[in-house]
């Protein structure tokens, strides 16, 4: 199986599925776990050096990060609801979560000093866009785009209605090369309602030293180390993601395919 498909693992004692790390995806920044939690359990992380984006994707948990208590946040009954709530957690602090009902809470990281304050991202604050046109519309929601504090750490989710495309026509970021292009590890917490469907992702480089297609099911992650990355959603089933991006500077400036740039025209 190929390297950039990664399952879910039967959960842990704190009910962890996932657990990218820089090291496991033998990259520099971008780090995600997805945790499956029942009613009751609880969860702590110390941050160290990375600040941390917990990511409500179901159900209720009251928050605490930063010596902060924040409440209960929360309380969609699945991802492919919207308004997400979240949580932001500097470097060098410490977060707590304790499950008000079961919950799925992905954990997105990457580099941080600790310059920002802990607080929780409403879903009143997270931008919402619908981007394409035909079987090219997908819906945006903006969790922690590059206008919103961070220091580092890129998030945003997407639905992909069934029989769309979406992160297409394909682009990449793996470029150090601003203004026209930058630079950005990415993984992709792939979802599908009903569950027993597939979403295809091909990550492609120009050269084709890369060029892998994936069946990515329920609750896969999807690494893009580099290269062009979309995704399509079969007919029937309905595709929601969780991205989480990071590199040397935070600035998601996309280069297109140009073999298929013409249908933007
Ligand atoms: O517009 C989309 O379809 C979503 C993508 O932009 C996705 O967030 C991504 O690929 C980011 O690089």
């Amino acid at each position: 199986m190929s390297n950039l498909l990664v399952k879910p693992s039967k959960p842990d004692a704190n009910g962890r599925i996932h657990a990218v790390t820089p090291a496991s995806a033998e990259w520099t920044y971008v780090g995600f776990e997805v945790y499956r939690l029942k009613s009751g359990q609880s969860l702590k992380q110390q941050t160290g050096d990375r600040e941390a984006c917990i990511v409500m994707l179901a159900g209720k948990a009251h928050v605490a990060a930063g010596g902060k208590d924040f409440g209960i946040i929360g309380g969609r009954a699945s991802p492919f609801e919207p308004d997400p709530w979240s949580l932001y957690a500097p470097a060098r602090s410490e977060w707590a979560l304790k499950a008000e009902t079961d919950c799925e809470i992905g954990v997105c990281t990457a580099p941080g000093e600790g310059k920002l304050p802990a607080r929780v991202i409403r879903p009143d604050q997270v931008g919402q866009e619908t981007r394409g046109k035909g079987t090219n519309t997908r819906h945006v929601r903006n969790i922690l785009p590059e206008t919103e504090p961070a220091e580092s750490l890129l998030v945003v989710e997407v639905i992909t209605p069934p029989g769309h495309w979406s992160s297409y026509p394909p682009h990449k970021h793996d470029r150090d090369a601003l203004p026209n292009e930058s630079l950005l590890e990415e993984t992709y917490y792939h979802r599908l309602n009903p569950p027993s469907g597939y979403a295809l992702q091909r990550v492609y480089t120009d050269d084709r030293s890369l060029d892998e297609t994936l069946a990515a099911s329920d609750g896969d992650v999807v690494l893009v180390p580099k290269g062009y990355h979309p995704v399509g959603a079969p007919h029937g089933y309905e595709l929601y993601y969780l991205n989480v991006m990071a590199g040397p500077k935070r600035i998601w400036k996309f280069h297109n395919d140009p073999a298929h740039e013409w249908m933007l025209k």
